[in-house]
């Protein structure tokens, strides 16, 4: 006998901004036959012609009004810098009782330009999947990327218990654990665990592209797993990080002082010829990686193909 498949937890699905993270969430969708009907928009033709091709999308209008009529589920997957903008236009188009969600990075900033476009009687929650990858685009989108994953859900004031349930429920079908934040801690949190090793790797790269004395080439034949991570970081995309760092100012601005302090003890350890500092340090630091595995929090762990 056939488990019959449980009712979809919204039947018509608007996706805002056509990327990696709209385009995984729609495959996801489809995987577990999850809406009647997935509609789309992003700005771009070239996005909104992929997107047709790809077919994650049952249709792809040429505007975010179009794409909203009679949704009842919103998703705003632009970058955090437009949502604002993408919230005025839409609202006007809004069913009363639709869910608009956003899964931008940061949340206190967006919350703070999204929720007064919400008219009365639809319901906003902010989200923010902790899963990615350093690629962007309709086609970038894959239908497991949420599988056993963190998402944060960052209710604001007054949202009935019941929405908020029905939305966990809908990412625990994507694949997702969920937890509830509020966006000063949530943004703190990210800018610790995300934002910050972003602008490290970001910087690195830059450090190695300005260094004359150091080829590219040398850069390119000689680099090692660490180096090569930082790359791939390195490598996301520019306007979704130029917007987090202005709308997480904050945040990121408290823990980059943080982490300049600890960077120039450490560099006055090696000049100092400090080992006992830098070894206290690096068993410290260490410790938590392997909290990390112990928890089974890493499922990326490579085992480079090792034999013995
Ligand atoms: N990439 C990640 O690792 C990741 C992870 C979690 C959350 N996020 C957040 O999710 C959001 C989307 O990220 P992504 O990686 O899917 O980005 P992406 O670059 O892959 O896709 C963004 C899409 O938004 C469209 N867009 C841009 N401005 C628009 C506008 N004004 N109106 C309509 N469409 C517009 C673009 O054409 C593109 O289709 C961002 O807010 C980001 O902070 C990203
Ligand atoms: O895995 C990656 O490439 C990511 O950068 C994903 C990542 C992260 O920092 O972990 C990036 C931004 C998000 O808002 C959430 C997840």
């Amino acid at each position: 006998m056939t488990e019959a498949t449980p009712a979809p937890a919204y039947r018509k699905i608007a996706l805002i901004g056509l990327g990696l993270i709209a385009g995984s969430m729609a495959w996801a969708c489809r995987r577990d036959g999850m809406a009647t009907e997935i509609r789309g928009y992003a700005r771009s033709e070239k996005s909104r012609e992929m997107t047709r091709r790809l077919g994650f999308c049952d249709v792809v209008c040429d505007s975010a009004e179009e794409a909203v009529q009679d949704a009842d589920l919103i998703v705003l997957a632009t970058p955090v810098g437009v949502m604002g903008a993408v919230a005025a236009s839409i609202a006007p188009h809004l069913k009363p009782g639709a869910v608009v969600i956003d899964v931008g990075s940061v949340k206190r900033t967006v919350i703070e330009e999204v929720q007064p476009h919400i008219p009365e009687g639809v319901h906003f929650i902010p989200c923010h999947p902790m899963a990615g990858t350093e690629h962007s685009g309709p086609d970038a989108g894959f239908a497991s990327l949420f599988d056993n994953r963190w998402c944060l859900i960052v209710p604001v004031d007054h949202t009935p218990d019941a929405e908020v349930a029905r939305l966990e429920q809908f990412w625990s079908r994507l694949g997702a654990m969920t937890e509830r934040m509020d966006p000063e801690h949530h943004d703190l949190v990210c800018a610790v665990v995300s934002h910050i090793p972003h602008l490290i790797a970001y910087t690195m790269v830059g450090v190695a592209d300005d260094l004359s004395r150091v080829s590219d080439q040398e850069v390119i034949k000689f680099s090692a797993a660490g180096f090569r991570d930082f790359t791939r970081i390195a490598a996301s995309d520019p306007t979704m990080w130029r917007d987090v760092f202005l709308t997480n100012k904050e945040a990121t601005l408290e823990i980059l002082g943080r982490f300049t302090e600890e960077l120039f003890a450490l560099q006055r350890a090696i000049r100092t010829g400090d080992g006992e500092q830098l070894h206290a340090y690096f068993t410290r630091t260490r410790a938590i990686r392997r909290s990390i595995l112990e928890a089974g929090q890493d499922t990326n762990e490579p085992d480079f193909g090792r034999t013995r």
